[in-house]
């Protein structure tokens, strides 16, 4: 599949030449709205920021497409049971939508895929959050399970952008600007607003989401790391245009104020012939991720692979930072090398994608979570703190198989009825009632006469 390439960068992309009113003649000059468009295409202008923002922060793009997005029937609101709608009411009347606040340690074994059809949109249940999509505050943790591919059908998410990480099987996220092909290790980011579908060949699918109610992600400064390093922008991959010219029924599904709601049309969204702009679906390899770390000793905060973030209005705060524990050289010397114990001012929702994580044992296993929220303490169980305090400190080539990843955040999140008590299709739960208890063999090493 071909991509343009280039974290936020501005792309031109045409499926047929000169369908970009981009002035190759005296009749069509370079503008985004000339009164005939070429071919016969309508002009559409997306935008994802106020049309006032500053210049450097402006994202928007011109689609020229086969028909606008206007033509659809109206839209009526259908089950949407299994996502939280508003995280700061504790008891909604919603089936399912209710959320708590609890400080405990939280961790769930992989969430099963059930056997039933079931697609993306369908298979998507909120595991935790908080605000609100309405007062564009805020943010949603999902987790979607499925096992059938969005045929003639298109969501899109008023609410915000979606971050989506892959755990099991691959897919093709076929959007308005173009398709990305991805695969567990890769993820994709989908702005507020654009319609996709998820595509594949039916089998079992399962990963994570992270919804944001405002702004739009970014690759973090470097600060003194200098020019280069963790995510480079070049190695994001954004669609060429791509459409297709079908008459047939379509739904489109629209999440709305966190509702879903459904509308019809008569032919394909994935019409648009070309487009220009920064507002734009992308994907990216985790592995090629440039980790830093110490070469000396001690832990860095795991900040150090920081992959995309998204601000808050307090400057170094994240409302979102998405985190990766990629496989990496462990060689710092006397040092307790697992993350350290601690309590953050941050909240702290976990997956993994592949292999094993070194702070836990057994027990967090790929296709799982956990949550460690403000101020709830966590850190390596008692199995990993003996084997690390006691290892002999070579290099060390961490997890060649091992990714785990991080959704980090400022707020404190709730979490959904669903997480806490049906998480399982079979009927029970996924929730792991006894994580509490690989931190009770800790052993008490004290002795005030040995130093
Ligand atoms: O809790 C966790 O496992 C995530 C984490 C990893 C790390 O290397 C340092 C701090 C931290 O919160
Ligand atoms: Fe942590």
């Amino acid at each position: 599949m071909k991509y343009n390439s280039g974290f936020g960068s501005h792309f031109a992309t045409e499926c047929l030449e000169g369908a970009l009113p981009v002035g190759r003649d005296q009749l069509i000059p370079g503008q985004n709205s000339p009164q005939k468009c070429p071919y016969g295409l309508y002009a559409e202008q997306l935008s994802g920021t106020a049309f006032t923002v500053p210049r450097h922060d402006n994202q928007r793009s011109w689609l020229y497409r086969i028909r606008p997005c206007v033509m659809h029937t109206p839209f009526k609101r259908i089950q949407s049971d299994n996502l939280v709608r508003q995280f700061s009411v504790e008891n909604d009347q919603e089936p399912n939508a209710e959320c708590h606040a609890t400080p405990n340690q939280l961790r769930w074994s992989p969430f099963e895929i059930s056997s039933e059809k079931v697609d993306f949109v369908q298979g998507l249940h909120t595991i935790c959050g908080q605000g609100s999509p309405s007062s564009r505050n805020g943010l949603a943790v999902h987790v979607y399970t499925c096992n059938t591919g969005m045929k003639k059908k298109a969501f899109y998410n008023s609410d915000g952008d979606m971050l989506i990480v892959p755990q099991d099987g691959d897919f093709i996220c076929k959007t308005e600007l173009g398709n990305l092909e991805v695969k567990p290790g890769e993820i994709v980011v989908v702005p507020r607003g654009i319609r996709f579908a998820i595509d594949f060949e039916d089998g079992p699918r399962r990963g994570y989401v992270c919804e944001i109610y405002d702004r739009h992600f970014e690759i973090p400064d470097l600060g003194p790391i200098g020019a280069n390093g963790l995510a480079n922008p070049r190695d994001f991959l954004y669609p060429v245009a791509a459409y297709e010219d079908i008459e047939d029924r379509y739904k489109i599904i629209n999440k709305y104020q966190g509702y879903l709601f459904a509308a019809e049309q008569g032919h394909s969204p994935f019409d648009v012939v070309a487009w220009h702009g920064n507002y734009a679906p992308f994907k990216y390899d985790l592995s090629k991720f440039n980790a830093m770390n110490t070469v000396t000793f001690d832990h860095p905060d795991p900040s150090i692979f920081t992959v995309l973030t998204v601000k808050s209005g307090n400057p170094g705060v994240a409302l979102l930072d998405f985190v990766i524990f990629p496989p990496r050289w462990m060689v710092a010397e006397n040092t307790f090398r697992p993350p350290y114990y601690h309590r953050n001012c941050m909240s702290e929702f976990m997956g993994l994608i592949s292999g094993g994580y070194d702070a836990k044992k057994e027990g967090f296993v790929p296709g799982g979570a956990s949550l460690h929220s403000m101020m709830t303490p966590h850190g390596p169980d008692s199995d990993v703190f003996e084997a690390a305090s006691n290892e002999e400190l070579k290099p060390l080539k961490l997890r060649p198989d091992g990714l785990a990843f991080m959704f980090e955040s400022y707020l404190m999140l709730s979490v959904s009825k669903w997480a806490l008590e049906k998480s399982a299709n079979s009927g029970g739960k996924v929730l792991q009632e006894d994580y509490y208890k690989c931190w009770q063999g800790l052993k008490k090493h004290f002795d005030p006469s040995k130093k």
